[in-house]
């Protein structure tokens, strides 16, 4: 198993349920922080890491080792936001820090809405967000102190969201290279 290369900026995990402003936080944190955004929903498609189609909830189910061959050589050279609605499939080695972000479900509720969800596939979600299960994942996947919440409902809670990344981010690379 490769480790980090030497003197790689460290990755970093944004989850959290569908719609509560991952891919929002992504584009600009990238952008700031200079650092590559691995969408693995859009790899799986791009890709065809897909192993099938769930009917009932219409999404795709995700070959998971594909992704996970794909992903990597990439993590290896560090520097990578990758951001995925799940969390608890990727090899914990491969990131300093855990972001999820979560979102009240009225937001959510529209989002989702917006986004033309069947019932069942927005219920679902809205319960997901209600239960905090990508929390609950994140905290028994990754040692507590690296998963950190974070809002994602309106402009001034993702400008707060990339201050705290922002602030994370020096003492984590010098933690790592330390
Ligand atoms: N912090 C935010 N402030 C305002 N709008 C947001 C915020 N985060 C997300 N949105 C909006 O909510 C919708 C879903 O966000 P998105 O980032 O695509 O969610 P996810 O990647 O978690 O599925 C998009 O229309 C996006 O513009």
């Amino acid at each position: 198993m490769s480790e980090l290369d030497a003197d790689a900026k460290p990755n970093i995990l944004i989850t959290g349920t569908p719609g509560a402003g991952k891919s929002y936080l992504c584009e600009r944190l990238a952008e700031q922080l200079n650092f590559d955004w691995l969408d693995c929903s859009k790899i799986a498609k791009e890709h065809d890491y897909i192993e099938e189609h769930d009917e009932e909830y219409d999404c795709p189910i995700l070959d998971e080792d594909k992704l996970m061959d794909h992903l990597e050589p990439l993590m290896q050279k560090g520097g990578n936001i990758v951001e995925y609605h799940g969390c608890d499939f990727f090899p914990e080695r491969w990131f300093q820090a855990v972001f999820v972000v979560t979102c009240p479900n009225k937001t959510l509720y529209d989002r989702l809405k917006e986004r033309n969800y069947n019932e069942k596939k927005l219920s679902s979600n809205i319960e997901c967000e209600i239960f905090g299960s990508i929390l609950e994942e994140a905290r028994e996947s990754y040692k507590a102190d690296i998963v950190h919440e974070l809002c994602g409902e309106t402009a001034a809670d993702a400008a707060k969201s990339l201050k705290t990344v922002k602030q994370w981010y020096p003492n984590i690379y010098n933690k790592l290279h330390a």
